[in-house]
């Protein structure tokens, strides 16, 4: 009888807060003021419920509305970001589709808040074995679970366009393990790791995963066939395959049967000395196995000049988790050291008025107060530094921590503040690596450096010519100047080809499109900085789109 009138109860509250439900997210759609939304929300109208006709959330009808003060306030107060509609669409994809890039990045970044939060969670869990949370739902199909996947049955066929394709069969479902189709990714990842590489005639490669073996022919079809080709497969029916094709006699290729788990603390891979090149493509494993490989790429690259590639599938079927997890791993790449490139803007001034940057291993500590002008970055401003009043939309200083570029833009009289000492030798601006100097002093630096190899160039040559770069055993500088005197400066691998033409992207783009026509950035102004949330975004999209950025 008791347990009767439980059930009862509990229905009746589900059905209240189900209606409450309801009322905020209709007072979201009527953009009813925020503080009648927070007061509902104070009544404990739920930020979880998803209504039965659409499934939204209250987030979604927060993008819908483009309403960003909104979403960041259900954000804060618990909302769930990566909750999807009836159509699949989370709130971040509404936001998206309206191309309300505001919106969508508050959405995104609280993602990846949240999972490295759970990935922080889960990392505890696992040592703390019997009491652990459960995270996420096991999967323990083939498609989830390696061990149901190394003991399942795979099918070698061609599909109806005649490409070769493996399957495995879960259920009734026939789910593709490896597709022809991903040739040109494969082509794609080849060159990026194989152009240009300062070892190209010796090269020594580890792949995970032979899977139908396109990526490996395609390294055993460069120019020079690489030195050491090392290949890790663990499944029986994959390594038959690669036995019927003869790959077990080719010269230099060698497979090491396993899990890369079980392998790499053998012989053959710690002989090698370290790899140049580095691949990584298997299946059923997910992010948090992804995660302990990137831990162990310090011990496998040979060198600074080795680069390394995944197989991105994380969250491939949906922009916004595909977004959260591509800067997740940014994020811990960069934990352990991998780094990409770095890009700096200066004006005719030398203060710096704007920085980003992407993945930089070690990162300047951050500015003295009055170091730098307000609006530069958060990422580097001193604790204190509140941005206000100048059209600054920036919010996340986690925005710049997911990338290896960074780009300053200065504003501030050469006469009054001379550069550095180093102007007349120039020398590397090594804070880049690793003097931990603050944010300020680095940025003059670099300013110093391109000066005065600018001044010598011009001095040398006796002519109007250009410094365009300059390059050191782990670094590339490269410059472009407008002919109204802002100085772009990008750092990139040592081996990246010229990037004065995305410089140069750059200020044709989001640089005129969001700086200099946003009459809220005050240029000149040797007050603030330039920094604002669409120029900031648009740069970055532009920079992850080049070919160079891995
Ligand atoms: C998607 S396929 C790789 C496709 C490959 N990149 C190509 O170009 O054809 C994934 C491969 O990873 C292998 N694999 C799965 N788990 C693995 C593990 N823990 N260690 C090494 N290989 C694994 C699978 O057996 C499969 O052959």
């Amino acid at each position: 009888m008791a347990e009767t009138s439980d059930l009862v109860n509990i229905d009746v509250e589900i059905q209240a807060l189900s209606r409450l439900g309801e009322r905020l997210i209709d007072s979201i759609i009527a953009d009813e003021p925020l503080e009648a939304i927070e007061a509902l929300i104070n009544s404990d109208a739920p930020l979880w419920y998803q209504n039965e006709a659409e499934g939204i959330s209250p987030l979604h009808a927060a993008a819908y509305m483009q309403n960003t003060e909104l979403v960041r306030v259900l954000i804060e107060r618990g909302a769930v970001w990566n909750a999807v509609d009836n159509l699949k669409n989370t709130a971040g994809d509404i936001a998206l589709s309206f191309n309300d890039l505001e919106t969508y990045m508050v959405i995104r970044d609280a993602g990846i808040r949240a999972e490295l939060l759970l990935s922080l969670l889960s990392s505890k869990a696992s040592i703390q074995s019997s009491s652990s949370v459960v995270l996420r739902e096991i999967d323990s199909s083939a498609a989830g679970s390696t061990e149901a996947f190394l003991s399942s049955n795979l099918k070698f066929i061609k599909d109806a366009y005649g490409q070769d394709i493996c399957v495995l069969k879960i259920g009734d479902e026939e789910v593709g393990v490896m597709m022809g189709w991903e040739q040109g990714i494969m082509e794609d990842t080849v060159r990026r790791l194989c152009d240009g590489h300062p070892n190209a005639q010796k090269l020594k490669i580890l792949n995970i995963g032979f899977g139908l073996g396109i990526i490996d022919s395609l390294f055993q079809a460069l120019a020079t066939r690489p030195a050491e080709h090392v290949i890790i497969e663990p499944h029986a029916d994959v390594l038959q395959y690669i036995k019927e094709r003869g790959w077990y006699d080719k010269p230099g290729v060698r497979i090491l049967e396993g899990k890369w788990q079980d392998v790499l603390d053998s012989d053959a891979i710690v002989g090698v000395g370290g790899f140049d090149v580095i691949y990584t493509d298997t299946f059923s494993e997910d992010y948090g196995e992804l995660r302990q490989f990137f831990e162990r790429l310090p011990d496998l690259l040979a060198g600074p000049e080795s680069r390394f590639s995944f197989f991105n599938g994380l969250g491939a079927t949906n922009a916004l988790f595909y977004d959260v997890y591509m800067r997740i791993a940014e994020l811990h790449l960069a934990d352990v050291g991998i780094d990409t490139q770095c890009l700096y803007i200066y004006d005719r001034h030398c203060t710096c008025v704007y920085y980003q940057d992407w993945h930089r291993t070690r990162r300047p500590k951050p500015a003295v107060e009055g170091g730098i002008l307000p609006a530069v970055s958060q990422a580097v401003a001193p604790p204190s530094n509140v941005v206000t009043g100048h059209g600054s939309g920036f919010t996340s200083p986690r925005d710049t921590l997911s990338s290896g570029t960074g780009i300053v833009v200065a504003v501030n009289d050469m006469a009054q503040s001379p550069v550095t000492p180093l102007l007349q030798t120039p020398a590397p601006p090594v804070a880049l690596s690793s003097t931990g100097l603050g944010f300020d002093e680095e940025a003059k630096l670099v300013y110093g450096v391109i000066l005065s190899l600018r001044n010598m160039v011009k001095k040398l040559s006796g002519r109007d010519e250009q410094f365009v770069n300059y390059r050191t055993s782990t670094y590339k500088l490269h410059v472009y100047e407008t002919p109204s005197g802002y100085k772009f400066v990008m750092f990139s691998d040592p081996n990246t080809d010229s990037l004065r033409f995305v410089l140069r992207q750059v200020y044709v783009g989001p640089f005129l499109e969001y700086v200099v026509r946003n009459p809220l950035v005050k240029m000149d102004s040797r007050e603030y900085g330039i920094d604002n949330e669409y120029f900031r975004a648009s740069v970055d999209r532009l920079v992850r789109g080049l070919s160079v950025f891995p």
